[in-house]
């Protein structure tokens, strides 16, 4: 669904990313996991198009996506949940899940936001910066859904949040995951949550993706290699 060919990218005169060969199934919910600063962030604003790369090429369905606006890739189906959620504080829940609207070209905002987030209904009113931290991330996630993409790209969306959100978000990724086949890339640390949700894991270490397998195949001899600190 989405193939990354030779990636490379830099900051400035450091490359970050090396060469970087990555390919996600549809319909699979992959983790990318990796010790902190090994490229996991780099790589996923490399798909969003919000860095651009050197060389190397990423498509989807065997398009080329890296020559695509950020914007337009959007319209094509790939949704975005950055880390530290990013919603703005200003404007009210339902401000925040209307700005993707004009992408979609509908009007309304999608009934099933407020049945996957029935909070975010209750809240619809309230000012984003107002939420709790959990119920910001579930409104980062909302918003990114009101597009209705085909991949659903999540940087660390249980960074911080309390247990309970944290399953509640996992049950929507599962459902959205089985009951729609959404593709998902989810940036995850957390050992136990990327077991629970994921189906395929590719680990990381210096920009390279190093190891990838079916999740049950994450031995320990691999955590202690490239994910124990
Ligand atoms: N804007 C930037 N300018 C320069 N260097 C950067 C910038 N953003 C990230 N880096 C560097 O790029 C490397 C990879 O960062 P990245 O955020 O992709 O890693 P990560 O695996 O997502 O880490 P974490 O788990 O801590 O979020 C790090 O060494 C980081 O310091």
């Amino acid at each position: 669904m989405i193939a990354m060919n030779k990636v490379s990218q830099l900051y400035g005169g450091t490359q970050i990313l090396w060469d970087l060969d990555l390919d996600i199934e549809p319909g699979s919910i992959t983790c990318i996991m990796g010790r902190n600063g090994v490229g996991k962030t780099t790589l996923m604003k490399a798909i969003m198009g919000l860095l651009p790369i050197k060389s190397g090429e990423i498509t989807m369905n065997n398009q080329a996506l890296h020559k695509l606006s950020a914007e337009r890739r959007a319209y094509e189906g790939i949704g975005y949940v950055p880390q530290g959620r990013d919603i703005f504080p200003m404007l009210t829940v339902e401000e925040n899940l209307r700005i993707g609207l004009p992408v979609r070209k509908s009007k309304e905002i999608p009934e099933k936001i407020f049945e996957l987030f029935p909070v975010l209904k209750e809240m619809l009113h309230r000012r984003g910066g107002d939420l709790s931290g959990g119920q910001q991330q579930q409104l980062a996630i909302g918003r990114a859904l009101v597009l209705e993409p085909k991949v659903l790209i999540l940087d660390e969306p249980n960074e911080g949040i309390q247990p309970n959100i944290v399953k509640q978000i996992g049950d929507v990724i599962l459902k959205l995951n089985e009951e729609e086949g959404l593709t998902v890339i989810l940036i995850e640390q957390k050992l136990g949550f990327a077991r629970r949700v994921g189906k395929e894991f590719r680990l990381m270490e210096k920009g390279r993706i190093v190891a990838a397998d079916k999740m049950e195949n994450l031995n320990d001899d691999l955590i202690k290699q490239y994910l124990a600190v």
